[in-house]
């Protein structure tokens, strides 16, 4: 049997799977947490990483490695390699002044979709470079080249070689790489940092990045974790993933690059070398875990109380932007609750307006992509949740289907290591299971409450 290992360097933690080159069947697996916070040293991914392929069971069988991981951090390193300062991660929001100026400078948001595919806003690489060269000076002098964490955890499997590789779907995130041409925009660097800084190669979507300094697994190009979850979810056309993380995102799979002058939908390339035009929220996930932590609970005990809610919390309706938001683009909002009475002051009310709020939020991501969806496929930790799976089809309108729970990321990754090593034109089809179906009634008067309150 021929293995592959495929990683999720997530926002939370880190994961790997070591698969069956050829059937894809699961093998071992392990994982391990990353710091909260939205500025992280990378060191802390890597020791991470370190123990969660230790946990399940080191690579020394292994033929290939690819790893995904959160997008758009960003690692900047000096001249002999070390990091000059903790990542700022996707979800810091510092930047979002910065943002708003690149756009300006460049003539609005229009001319940046044209440009990248995408309107930045804080979570853009381009735009933590600007604010590292306004904020930071002597950090943005000692910076020699600039990655993704990607790129540097591939990097370092490598054993530090003289060349970092990124691919197309995480370079699409930087707000300085074009998905419609295939080059980097370094005028868009010039202006943002005023130098442009070394850039990691960008590898097509089955080439080798490396060879593994232990071990000696070949290294598949890895990318960012939306794009490796659409491969390991095996999206077809008309699909639509939307994925509970940290983030919340709701994506499609185009065969043309896509350039948004509003800016909700990211213009961002696949790992297959086509399109993935993608939504993203600040808030998703931890929405749960937040309202769990005020009601004292765990996530099956939230689940249980906002089942136990009728539908539409009777007018309780929850604002999740807790950490500002992305999407619509708010970086200072705050959450709020909304039609708090005596009779809606219950665990049970909370519950259920905290699910179906964060729901609402990327209702809203999924009516923003523009597509009209087959199949809606729902990912992520959250997807867990019985009451986020019941609950979807309530607030969307429509059904939802759920994959088994799995580690769809760290799978996707696994897929293009097995693809590297085929050296066929397109990544192995393995059976990724049975979805489960979840319908419902739309819930009256939901979307139109929550659009209401969050624009309070
Ligand atoms: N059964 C569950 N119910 C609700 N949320 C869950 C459940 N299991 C995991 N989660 C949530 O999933 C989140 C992590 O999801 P994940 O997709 O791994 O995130 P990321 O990739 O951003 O690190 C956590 O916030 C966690 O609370
Ligand atoms: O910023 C984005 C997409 O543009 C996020 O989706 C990050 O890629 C982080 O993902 P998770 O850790 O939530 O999976």
């Amino acid at each position: 049997m021929t293995l592959v290992a495929g990683v999720d360097s997530s926002t939370q933690s880190c994961k790997v799977v070591i698969r069956d080159a050829e059937s894809g069947a699961l093998v071992r697996e392990g994982r391990a947490s990353h710091p909260d916070g939205t500025e992280v040293h990378p060191e802390h991914w890597w020791t991470a990483l370190q123990s969660a392929i230790e946990q399940a069971g080191g690579l020394a069988d292994v033929a290939a490695v690819s790893v995904a991981a959160q997008q758009h951090g960003m690692v900047c390193l000096d001249e002999d390699g070390e990091v000059v300062r903790p990542a700022l991660l996707w979800n810091d929001t510092r930047s979002a002044g910065a943002a708003a100026d690149l756009v300006a400078e460049l003539g609005g948001p229009k001319a940046w979709a044209e440009a990248v595919g995408s309107v930045p806003v804080a979570s853009f690489t381009v735009t933590k470079l600007r604010w590292l060269a306004r904020n930071e000076p002597d950090n943005a002098r000692r910076t020699r080249s600039v990655c993704l964490p990607h790129d540097w955890l591939t990097w370092r499997l490598a054993g530090r070689p003289g060349v970092i590789t990124t691919d197309r779907g995480d370079a699409s995130g930087t707000g300085y790489w074009s998905p419609a041409t295939g080059d980097y925009r370094t005028d868009l660097l010039e202006l943002a940092m005023g130098r442009v800084p070394d850039l990691p190669r960008v590898l097509g979507p089955a080439e080798q990045a490396g060879t593994a300094e232990q071990g000696g697994a070949l290294l598949a190009p890895g990318t960012g974790d939306n794009m490796a979850a659409s491969l390991g979810v095996g999206m077809r056309p008309g699909d639509v993933v939307v994925s509970i993380g940290t983030s919340g995102t709701a994506f499609a799979v185009s065969e043309a690059p896509s350039a948004d002058p509003s800016g909700a939908v990211a213009g961002f390339a696949d790992a297959t070398g086509r399109y993935l035009p993608l939504v993203c929220t600040l808030n998703a996930a931890r929405v749960l875990d937040a309202a769990a932590r005020m009601l004292g609970v765990g996530p099956e005990g939230l689940s249980d109380l906002a089942l136990r809610a009728p539908a539409g919390a009777d007018g309780l309706v929850l604002v999740p932007y807790l950490e500002g938001e992305r999407t619509p683009n708010r970086p200072d909002a705050t959450g709020s609750l909304h039609g708090l009475r005596l009779a809606t002051s219950t665990p049970e009310h909370l519950a259920r307006a905290a699910v179906e709020g964060m729901l609402c939020g990327l209702a809203d991501a999924l009516d923003a992509l523009g597509v009209e969806p087959q199949r809606v496929l729902l990912i992520g930790g959250g997807a867990r949740s019985e009451a986020v799976r019941r609950i979807a089809p309530t607030v969307f309108g429509r059904p939802v289907l759920v994959p088994t729970p799995g580690e769809y990321v760290a799978d996707g990754a696994a897929k293009q290591a097995a693809w590297l090593l085929s050296g066929e034109p397109e990544p192995p089809l393995w059976d990724t299971g049975a979805a489960e179906r979840y319908e419902a009634d739309p819930t009256p008067g939901l979307r139109e409450r929550y659009q209401e309150a969050a624009q309070e």
